[in-house]
């Protein structure tokens, strides 16, 4: 408890009442701190709780709204609030003060500060001189009610300022003999007119008349109040002539301090104040017409307010609404789950099954596991089984296949027999040396003498003997062969009636000895020739090119015969020379006598291997390519005598670089370089490595080598220079009948344009042959011409020898 007489702080205190316009209250701030340093200032502010019963105006009873939306709405209005308070806090702080607040919650802002001046026994108040719009450094008198209220109705012992856009507007000081007594109570009560406030005091029945009118009487009504002040304003409940109520503003600095000296009044005076009178009525009317605006106002913000309200009003609603979804989802979601939980427990149950039927596969696994084993086991043997039989069935066929050929091989032979034993051109019969035995090839060849010996390559041995007074060639097959006698004496029949002026006659066999019998052929072999490193035993090109094509015909002969005939070993040392340097083929067919199994390649020496066909090297297939391929070699060697290996290597790159010749064997004479260079293409023709490359031996090698057989025959004759000594003398080969190898007598051309001797080539005829005797071609008929020139040319040599 304070004593009497005891300054307080809120005695000191400065208390400045803030509203809604922060503006203004922030101006009333800086006059206070600028006109009062030093004191404490406090904040004095009533708040106006939203009157919502008001604000729906009927159009919906609180009891509609949710006790949840009114009290968001009041939070929300308190929250503006203290924003606001805090607005005026912060600024003081700017300035360095701190300030406190007072306050208090009603609707009537003059009752709220009236209040609030009693119970914080306030001595300083500042506040606004005007109504927010009114506000105006220009303003010369106090112009709200509120500030006219708290100027009639604030206890005299409080000190009020009345402040508009930071200017002093009125200033109400304390009455000297004022006080309020730390007993003094307030008591308010509500009636139907308004507000009364009484104020409890011993000390105040003590004050003056006027004073003891101003504060304690009761005040029904603001209009009152103004009309208690000066009392020849109109009292309350005057209206004026337009009916609304008449708030008549007072001019404080004409009536205050109050005097209540009254005289007598005359004539002049009493017009005087009737003029008065009338100036104020008129003021009176201004007001009235601004109070007018000022309802208007308020209605506005109080139609704002109530837009505001049913603005949450209908948000409240869309809250129940939504209230309502999220409830009738909820419901649905419940729902969902209930059958959820059915599905759960469903799936439990076959899960249950599941899990059952699981336990019994795994009880039957290995049962199941042991059939699995089983049933792989079976599909493995089975899988054994068929890649057997698909073995066996390989094997069958294989041998199958063997026995086919075996079978084609075997028709062909007695074919091949069958068609000899109806053939005999040239008259010749050979079956009498058939019966030679091992004994007389002993005797001719000297009990094998080395002497005798004349040769020897993979095919065996060949000795020169004589049987039965005829110079012959044995050639001792070797004895390792596994062809039966049967089988060597078919093939050797079939040889031996194989009979051509270019092939060297087979005239005997003895199978015991596995030994073959050849006319002998006096001149040794081309290979001697071409290999002859002294040069003593050289060919002339024409000669040379008459070998090729005399080859050319044994081949045509040998590919064309019914049984097709392929020599299998064509090479130098197979091509020998008679005494006329006519050209003979040996060892045609003979690896028909000797199966490849028991003549393995390996053995071949590669000089050999350079004739052979690499095709059939690599697949062991003897054809008539095989054949046109060695005779390609051979007519490489022909025109190089260089040897075999490297021969064609060496001709292709002598003709790209275009000097031919300096391969040539130039010990034949000089080369007719344009027969030369299509003889080098095609031999290198015949030397492609696949077969289907290589010219055909009637269109593509005798096209070609036929049409030089008659320059060369010419050359021949009358060329003397590249002949030895030795073949001048001898019988000139084409005066020889290449069927009865003897100088003709009857020379006859034949159409095949060889020419034979008349009797020969007519038997030959007279026996139903259509072909030629050295092409083994069909004739397209059997006309025969006497050739003249060479019956003369043979008389005039045979005088000259
Ligand atoms: N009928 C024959 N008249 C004269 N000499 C012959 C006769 N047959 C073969 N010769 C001579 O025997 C040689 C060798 O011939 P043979 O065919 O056995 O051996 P090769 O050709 O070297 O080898 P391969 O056995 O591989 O054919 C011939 O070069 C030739 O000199």
């Amino acid at each position: 408890m304070r004593s009497e007489g005891e300054i307080s702080d809120s005695d000191l205190a400065v208390y400045v009442a803030v509203g809604r316009n922060v503006k203004e209250g922030k101006l009333m701030l800086s006059w206070a701190v600028k006109n009062f340093e030093g004191r404490n200032i406090r904040l004095v502010h009533v708040h106006q709780p939203p009157t919502l019963v008001s604000l729906l105006n009927g159009k919906m009873s609180t009891s509609k709204l949710k006790n949840q939306a009114v009290k968001v709405f009041q939070e929300f209005e308190q929250l503006k609030m203290q924003k606001l308070l805090n607005q005026y806090l912060f600024f003081l702080s700017e300035m360095g003060i701190q300030a406190d607040k007072v306050l208090t919650e009603t609707n009537n802002i003059e009752e709220g500060i009236l209040q609030l001046i009693i119970q914080h026994r306030i001595r300083r108040l500042i506040m606004g001189a005007a109504a927010e719009i009114f506000h105006s450094k220009k303003l010369s008198e106090v112009n709200s009610n509120t500030a006219m209220v708290v100027f009639q109705q604030a206890p005299l012992s409080c000190h009020i300022w009345f402040i508009s856009k930071g200017c002093l507007i009125y200033e109400r000081p304390v009455e000297s003999n004022s006080c309020l007594s730390p007993t003094m109570t307030l008591s308010s009560s509500t009636n139907s007119g308004g507000t009364t406030l009484t104020i409890n005091s011993k000390e105040n029945m003590d004050v003056d008349a006027d004073n003891v009118q101003t504060v304690m009487h009761p005040i029904r009504s603001k209009e009152e109040v103004v009309g208690t002040i000066n009392p020849t304003v109109p009292t309350v409940g005057q209206t004026s002539e337009d009916g609304s109520p008449l708030n008549l503003k007072v001019k404080f600095r004409e009536h205050l301090p109050y005097s209540s000296s009254n005289s007598s009044l005359d004539c002049e005076s009493l017009e005087k104040e009737t003029g008065d009178l009338q100036d104020k009525l008129e003021l009176a009317m201004i007001d009235a017409e601004n109070l007018k605006q000022r309802a208007f106002e308020e209605s506005l913000r109080r139609w704002r307010a109530e837009e505001d309200a049913m603005e949450a009003v209908h948000k409240a609603e869309a809250a129940e609404s939504l209230l309502d979804e999220e409830t009738n989802k909820c419901k649905e979601i419940e729902e969902l789950l209930v059958k959820q939980k059915q599905e759960m427990e469903t799936m439990k149950a076959r899960h249950d099954q599941h899990l059952k039927e699981l336990h019994l596969i795994r009880d039957q696994k290995p049962a199941l596991e042991s059939q699995l084993r089983e049933a792989y086991t079976s599909e493995k043997e089975l899988e054994d089984k068929i890649i057997q039989a698909v073995n066996l069935l390989i094997t069958f066929k294989g041998t199958r296949d063997k026995l086919q050929i075996e079978y084609d091989s075997a028709m062909r032979k007695v074919n091949k027999y069958k068609a000899f034993q109806n053939e005999d051109p040239t008259g010749m019969s050979s079956a009498h040396f058939f019966g030679i035995s091992f004994s007389d090839i002993i005797d001719a060849t000297q009990t094998f003498n080395p002497s005798q010996k004349i040769g020897g390559g993979r095919y065996g041995s060949v000795f020169k003997g004589v049987l039965s007074n005829i110079k012959v060639a044995i050639k001792m097959l070797p004895s390792s062969s596994s062809q039966s006698d049967s089988e060597f004496k078919i093939e050797v029949e079939v040889l031996s009636r194989i009979r051509h002026p270019n092939l060297v006659t087979l005239v005997g066999a003895c199978p015991e000895s596995r030994s073959l019998i050849y006319e002998y052929i006096e001149n040794g072999s081309l290979e001697d020739y071409l290999s002859s490193v002294a040069k003593t035993r050289h060919l002339s090109w024409q000669t040379r090119i008459r070998i090729a094509i005399e080859i050319c015909s044994a081949l045509l002969f040998l590919h064309a015969n019914t049984s097709s005939c392929v020599h299998g070993n064509l090479k130098p040392s197979n091509i020998l020379l008679d005494a006329n340097f006519v050209s003979k083929l040996c060892d045609f067919g003979i690896h028909n006598l000797i199966p490849q199994n028991d003549n393995p390649l390996i053995n071949h020496k590669p000089e050999k291997l350079a004739y052979m066909d690499p095709e059939s090297i690599e697949n062991g297939e003897l054809t008539t390519e095989s054949d046109v391929y060695s005779f390609g070699i051979v007519l490489l060697r022909l025109l190089t005598a260089r040897p075999a290996e490297g021969v064609v290597r060496d001709v292709k790159c002598a003709l790209e670089r275009g000097n031919l010749d300096t391969v040539l064997d130039m010990s034949a004479g000089d080369w007719p370089l344009g027969q030369v260079k299509q003889l080098a293409y095609l031999a290198l023709r015949c030397c492609e490595r696949d077969r289907l490359d290589r010219p055909d031996l009637v269109s593509g090698i005798w096209a070609v080598l036929e049409p030089m057989r008659e320059s060369c025959k010419l050359s021949q004759s009358t060329s003397t220079s590249c002949m030895d000594s030795t073949s001048q003398r001898k019988i000139p080969s084409h005066f020889v009948c290449p069927i009865f190898q003897e100088v003709m007598k009857d020379p006859h051309i034949a159409p095949d344009g060889f020419t034979y001797e008349g009797d020969a080539i007519k038997g030959w005829f007279n026996s139903g042959h259509m072909t030629s005797p050295m092409t083994n071609l069909k004739l397209e008929n059997c006309d025969l011409l006497p050739n003249y020139a060479l019956y003369y040319a043979i008389q005039e040599w045979q005088q000259n020898t």
